[in-house]
């Protein structure tokens, strides 16, 4: 797969090793920076990110800021994505199995670079899992979302 990955200042130490880690498994990586540790804005990195593979032109992505909150929100902002911050290996595994989670936020400064490779490995190797989970991912990209692909959305109790 192709893989997009940035940071900000506070995920910048785990980028490099990061992206060596997803070389090492055989995929493709596109590292949209920044290129040192200088203080920048999360957002303009996690934008970069979501639009990316938004486009097509990555398959998937990860965003390493302090948390990984802030980069992952921004990320999702973007219209096709699915993006969350994930801190344990049981939750890349749901968050791929459950929501077909497109863009995964790490925390550079919270969570062990070894944790994260293994988050890494396990957002990168599971499937989403179709079946009853396909609604609801339909309903969480709504109608205006370019990967909508018509299932009636029911917000039951919606005013
Ligand atoms: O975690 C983050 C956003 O959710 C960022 O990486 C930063 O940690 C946070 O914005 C604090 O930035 P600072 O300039 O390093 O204090």
């Amino acid at each position: 797969m192709r893989i997009a990955v940035a940071s900000d200042h506070a995920g910048f130490i785990q980028k490099a090793p990061i992206i060596e880690h997803i070389r090492s498994l055989g995929h493709e990586v596109i590292d949209l920076g920044p290129a040192t540790d200088d203080r920048v804005d999360y957002p303009d990195f996690g934008d970069k990110v979501g639009r990316m593979v938004a486009r097509g032109d990555a398959d998937r992505g990860v965003v390493i800021c302090g948390t990984g909150l802030g980069i992952a929100m921004t990320a999702d902002k973007v219209p096709g994505i699915r993006a969350t911050a994930i801190q344990t290996v049981q939750f890349a595994e749901l968050c791929r199995e459950h929501n077909d989670c497109n863009v995964i936020g790490l925390s550079g400064r919270f969570v062990p670079l070894e944790l994260n490779e293994q988050i890494v490995d396990t957002f990168l190797t599971t499937e989403f899992g179709g079946g009853r989970h396909t609604g609801r991912v339909q309903k969480i990209m709504r109608e205006d979302d370019p990967s909508f692909e018509g299932v009636p959305v029911d917000f039951t109790g919606q005013e």
